[in-house]
């Protein structure tokens, strides 16, 4: 039985080395909170908030998120004994939605559970393997020229595959420059919602350029547009912002709206959520992959252990650090070596906390204990 007495937020303040440009604008610094849950015993067990410090991408912001678990989810955590970690997605339905919330206080009580067990994370929930093929994601540059150049130095880091953002006026030219310059590397795009279905003449020339996918073209609650772009689509439609629930991958997958789907835990509100997902997905044969939300080193240990499930077949979008940070909060902090990270094999997340690191990000420290 795990019994937490009190739960610390630690809010940070870490500036990207390069600011990430998307169709939706530009994320120049993470401001958020590092969840940690500390048990009867004296063990702790971290999580991260993964929300933007504006709801661009999903509704969630970083200020919703401390709101939401300080006001009500930590008071859930501390009302009564956990028995297992994948309890709390259901003792958390209490509180509608506001999964980037719920995913941070929940995968920090796996890798408190972890610790206890003394087994890494993605062992306890049944990964598969314990080296993740990495690709990179590159986020719109100023020139084609520049894009080709940091497309370049990636490729010499290992990364197995490029995404490339794109948006309207931003698209078929710009991968055919990279298609031509880079004629075999395993190549697809994000659209972040940028297009509509009337857009499709567009869509349909990227059929030419051999992509792996096409992430979310579309707004984020078009199912059946999807679907109908899919069936005029040679390329893969991978959905990210559509999926926040079991039953939207029901729904995805009953309408083929895709045909790869993109997981990120703190979308589809933790771990537990994630294990049913991948569950149905095998039994319907769609591939999943482990998407990144820019994070820190503490909610990318998380992702880290999530691919690790046999169903997340294709390259996940968590590169190394040094690739975001000058510093990151995580000892060792994440390589990435012929392509691939090798998950630690140390009890939890793997990687401990770099106290100073947190000590020096911090910025306020919210101290909640059981009454
Ligand atoms: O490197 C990463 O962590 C992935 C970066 C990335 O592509 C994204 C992060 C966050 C929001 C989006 O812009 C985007 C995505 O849509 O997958
Ligand atoms: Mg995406």
């Amino acid at each position: 039985m795990l019994a937490i007495e009190k739960v610390i937020l630690h809010h940070l303040v870490m500036d990207y080395k390069h600011p990430f440009v998307t169709s939706f604008g530009r994320v120049e610094q993470k401001d958020f909170y590092i969840i940690e849950v500390i048990d009867q015993d004296g063990y702790s067990g971290f999580g991260e908030t993964e929300a933007f410090e504006t709801p661009w991408y999903t509704e969630e912001t970083s200020e919703t998120n401390r709101h939401v678990i300080e006001s009500f989810l930590v008071p859930l955590v501390l009302e009564e004994e956990i028995s297992h970690p994948s309890e709390l997605a259901q003792r958390f339905q209490k509180v509608r939605r506001n999964n980037m919330a719920k995913a941070a206080v929940e995968s920090a009580v796996w890798d408190l559970y972890a610790k206890k067990q003394n087994k890494p994370l993605y062992q306890l929930i049944g990964g598969a393997k314990n080296a993740i093929d990495v690709g990179v994601s590159i986020g719109l540059q100023p020139s084609v020229k520049q894009l080709l150049n940091v497309i370049e130095t990636k490729l010499a880091k290992g990364y197995t595959r490029v995404k490339l953002k794109i948006k309207p006026g931003n698209d078929v030219e710009l991968v055919r420059a990279v298609r031509k310059a880079f004629p075999e590397i395993p190549l697809m795009v994000d659209a972040n919602s940028a297009y509509q279905l009337s857009d499709i003449k567009t869509l349909q020339q990227l059929d030419q350029f051999n992509l792996q996918m096409i992430e979310q073209p579309l707004a984020n609650d078009d199912f059946v547009e999807h679907a109908s772009l899919q069936q005029q689509l040679q390329t893969p439609i991978c959905l990210d912002e559509s999926i926040h629930t079991y039953s939207d991958v029901q729904t995805a997958i009953a309408l083929e709206s895709c045909k790869i789907i993109n997981v990120k835990m703190s979308r589809v509100g933790g771990i537990k959520n994630v294990q049913d997902i991948e569950d149905y997905a095998a039994k319907n044969g769609i591939a999943l992959w482990c998407g990144g939300m820019l994070e820190a080193g503490v909610g990318r240990a998380h992702s880290l252990a999530i691919a690790s499930l046999a169903q997340f077949t294709l390259p996940a979008d968590t590169a190394a650090s040094e690739n975001y940070w000058e510093r990151d909060i995580i000892q060792p902090t994440v390589q990435v070596k012929n392509g691939q990270v090798h998950l630690p094999e140390k009890p939890g997340i793997g990687y401990e906390i770099d106290r100073e690191a947190l000590d020096y990000f911090s910025v306020e420290k919210v101290v909640i204990e059981k009454k």
